[in-house]
C-alpha cells in the first residue's frame, strides 16, 4: 500500500476525477445492496402467500431502475478512474524521457537501451495499473465488502454475520504471505523482461552484422534462452498468483457452509425467515467479488511497486553534467583556450589525455592527428562537455565552457561525429534538423557546401527522399556529407569534423574543405583526421600519441621536424601517387 502514498502527488493532481469516480463507486456499492433485499422480501411474500401482481411489478420496476442507475454510474467511474490512470503513464513516460535526454554518454555506457525501453513501457504500464485497477480494487473491496457486511449484520442477523466472517482472518494471513512472495518474484520477472527487450533491440539493430557472419541460428538460440527465462520467471509469479483465487473461493465456501448450517438452525428456532436466509446468502455471494478484488489488489500493488521502484531508481540517478545555477545564457564566441593536464574517462583505467595545451584564435583551424586511440575524440568530447572531471581549464571566448548553459555551448558548436546517425525521415528534415523551419534555399546552400547537393538531386525523390533505418541506403560518404550539411545549418561558431571526411575521396575532401574555408571565413574549425591532407592547411596542427601532444605547429613546421607527421604525410602522398598512377594507366 506504500505505493499509494508514493503516488500521492499524482492523486492530488487528478483529485477531482478520483473523488467523482470513487463517490460513484460507493453509490454502486450501496445500490448493489438493494436487489438481494428485494429477493428476500419477494421470497417471504411467496412463503406467506402474500405476493400480489401489483407488488411483484413494483419490485421489478425498482430492480430495473437500480440496474439502469448502476449501469450509468459504472460507465462514468470507469471513465474517471481508468481515464485518469492514463495521465499517470503519460507523466511517468515524459519524466523518464526528459531524464534520458539530460543524461551524458557515460549514463548510456552503463545502461542498456533495451533496459531503458522496458522501464518506459512495461514498468510504466504496471504503475498505471495501480492508479487504475489498484484504486478500484482497494476502494471497491472496502466499500462493497463493508456495506454488504453492514447490511447483513443490521438488516438480517448480526449473529449469522459474525459466524460467516469467522474464516476471514485466515484469508488475511494467507494473502499477506502470498503478497510478500510475489514482490520478489515480480522484481525478477521485470528484470528478465528487460534483458529480453535489450536482446531484441540489439539483434534488430545489428541484424546486418548477424547475417553477414551467419550467426542467425546462434542469435535465435540466445533469444530463446532469454525468452524461456521470461516465461520461467512469470511462471514463478503465476504459481503464487494462482493461489489467490482458490484460497479465497475456499474461504467463501466455508462461509457459505457455516451460514447455511447456522441459518437453518435460526429458521428452525424461528428467529429468522427463509427470505432472510436467501437474502443473507445472496449478500454472501456479493462478498465474493470484494474478496477476489482484495487478492487482485496484492498482485497489482506488488507488480506496481516493483516497477515504481525501478523507475524511481532510474530517475534518482543525478544528471552528472548539469548547468550551474548562474550559468550564462549566451552563445559562446571567440578564441578557444584548451589546457588539460590530465583526463581519465569515468571507467577508463589510464589517462586518455595528458598535458594537452593549445590556443586557437577565432576563425582559425586546428588539425588533430595521431594514431587510432591516441585521444583525438577525447579532446572533442571535453570541448562539447560530454565528459568532465579533467584537471585543467577549457575556455571558449571569455568564459570557461562550464560557465555557459549546456544548450548555449552546444548551439555554438556544429559537431559532425565519426559515427553519424541519420533519422528515418527525408534528406531535407535531416539537414534542417537544428532548424526545422529553415528555408529550402538555406538547406540547399548547406548541402552545396558539403558537396552532397548533386547526389541528392540524383535520389528518386530529391530532398524528399527518406533515409535512415526505414529509407534508402546511402553510401558512407553520402551519410558523412549529409551530417556535415546538418552541422553547417547551425552556422556554428565552432565546426568540429571528427574524422568526418574519411569516407569521401581525396578530391571531394579538398573541395569540401575549400568551400568551408570561404563560407566560414571568421568561424573556427577543428578537424581530426587520419588523412593528413585534410588538416595540412590548418593554422595549427597537433599530433597525439597515447593522449600526449608529441608534435605541434603548422604543416611546414611539422614537416621540418621529420617526426611521425612527416613520415605519415610522405607515406600518404606516395599512396596518393600510386592511386593516381593507377588511374592514369587505366
Ligand atoms: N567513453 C569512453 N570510456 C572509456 N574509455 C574511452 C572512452 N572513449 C574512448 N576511450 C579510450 O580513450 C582512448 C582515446 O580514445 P579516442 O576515442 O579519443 O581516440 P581517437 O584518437 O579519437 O581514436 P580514433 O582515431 O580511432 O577515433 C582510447 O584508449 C579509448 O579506448
Amino acid at each position: 500500500m506504500k505505493l499509494f502514498w508514493k503516488l500521492d502527488w499524482f492523486f492530488k493532481e487528478r483529485k477531482k476525477e478520483y473523488i467523482i469516480g470513487l463517490v460513484m463507486l460507493a453509490f454502486v456499492a450501496i445500490l448493489n445492496l438493494i436487489p438481494p433485499k428485494i429477493i428476500g422480501y419477494v421470497i417471504d411474500e411467496i412463503a406467506f402467500k402474500e405476493l400480489t401482481l401489483q407488488s411483484l411489478i413494483k419490485w421489478i420496476v425498482v430492480i430495473a431502475v437500480v440496474a439502469i442507475v448502476m449501469y450509468i454510474l459504472r460507465y462514468y467511474w470507469r471513465l474517471m478512474i481508468f481515464g485518469s490512470s492514463n495521465y499517470l503513464a503519460k507523466t511517468l513516460r515524459e519524466k523518464l524521457f526528459r531524464h534520458f535526454t539530460k543524461m551524458s554518454p557515460s549514463f548510456y555506457q552503463k545502461h542498456r537501451v533495451g533496459d531503458l525501453m522496458a522501464h518506459a513501457t512495461n514498468d510504466v504500464s504496471a504503475v498505471q495499473q495501480t492508479a487504475g485497477s489498484g484504486v478500484l480494487t482497494l476502494f471497491d473491496s472496502i466499500t462493497t465488502g463493508g456495506f454488504v457486511i453492514i447490511a447483513m449484520a443490521f438488516t438480517i442477523d448480526w449473529r449469522l454475520t459474525l459466524i460467516a466472517l469467522i474464516p476471514m482472518p485466515i484469508m488475511a494471513v494467507t494473502t499477506n504471505c502470498y503478497g510478500k512472495l510475489l514482490h520478489e518474484r515480480f522484481h525478477q520477472a521485470q528484470a528478465s523482461f528487460s534483458n529480453l527487450n535489450d536482446k531484441t533491440q540489439e539483434s534488430i539493430s545489428g541484424i546486418k552484422v548477424i547475417k553477414t557472419f551467419g550467426q542467425q541460428e546462434e542469435d535465435i538460440e540466445d533469444f530463446t534462452k532469454l525468452s524461456n527465462d521470461v516465461v520461467d520467471q512469470n511462471m514463478k509469479v503465476a504459481r503464487i498468483d494462482s493461489l489467490f483465487d482458490p484460497t479465497i473461493s475456499l474461504i467463501i465456501g466455508i462461509s457459505f457452509l457455516l451460514s447455511l448450517g447456522f441459518g437453518a438452525k435460526f429458521i428452525y428456532e424461528e428467529s429468522m425467515t427463509i427470505g432472510d436466509l436467501v437474502a443473507f446468502n445472496t449478500y454472501l455471494g456479493l462478498l465474493v467479488w470484494p474478496m477476489l478484488a482484495f487478492g487482485m489488489l496484492f498482485n497489482i500493488m506488488e507488480r506496481g511497486s516493483a516497477s515504481y521502484n525501478r523507475i524511481e531508481q532510474l530517475l534518482s540517478i543525478p544528471v552528472d553534467i548539469d548547468d550551474k545555477d548562474s550559468a550564462l545564457d549566451i552563445l559562446p564566441e571567440g578564441d578557444i583556450y584548451f589546457h588539460v593536464k590530465e583526463f581519465k574517462f569515468p571507467d577508463g583505467s589510464k589517462a586518455a589525455l595528458k598535458n594537452v595545451h593549445f590556443e586557437l584564435k577565432r576563425g582559425e583551424t586546428l588539425g588533430i592527428a595521431g594514431k587510432t586511440g591516441s585521444g583525438k575524440t577525447a579532446i572533442l568530447k571535453l570541448l562539447l562537455r560530454e565528459f568532465e572531471g579533467y584537471v585543467g581549464e577549457i575556455k571558449f571566448g571569455d568564459h570557461k565552457i562550464d560557465d555557459y548553459k549546456k544548450l548555449c555551448l552546444r548551439e555554438a558548436i556544429g559537431y559532425v561525429p565519426q559515427d553519424h546517425f541519420l533519422f528515418s525521415s527525408s534528406v531535407y528534415t535531416n539537414i534542417a534538423f537544428a532548424n526545422p523551419t529553415a528555408a529550402y534555399e538555406d538547406v540547399e546552400y548547406a548541402a552545396k557546401l558539403a558537396y552532397i547537393h548533386e547526389d541528392i538531386l540524383r535520389f528518386a525523390n530529391g530532398y524528399k527522399t527518406i533515409v535512415g533505418e526505414r529509407g534508402v541506403s546511402l553510401s558512407g560518404g553520402q551519410k558523412q556529407r549529409i551530417s556535415i550539411a546538418r552541422a553547417l545549418m547551425m552556422k556554428p561558431e565552432l565546426l568540429i569534423l571528427d574524422d568526418s571526411l574519411s569516407a569521401v575521396d581525396a578530391k571531394t575532401e579538398e573541395a569540401i574543405l575549400k568551400s568551408l574555408k570561404t563560407a566560414r571565413a571568421n568561424a573556427t574549425t577543428i578537424i581530426t583526421s587520419h588523412r593528413l591532407s585534410a588538416i595540412e592547411h590548418a593554422n595549427l596542427i597537433i599530433v597525439l600519441q597515447e593522449g600526449e601532444v608529441v608534435e605541434k605547429g603548422t604543416h611546414e613546421e611539422l614537416m621540418k621536424l621529420k617526426g611521425w607527421y612527416y613520415e605519415t604525410y610522405q607515406l600518404q602522398q606516395l599512396e596518393n601517387l600510386v592511386e593516381k598512377g593507377g588511374e592514369l594507366n587505366e
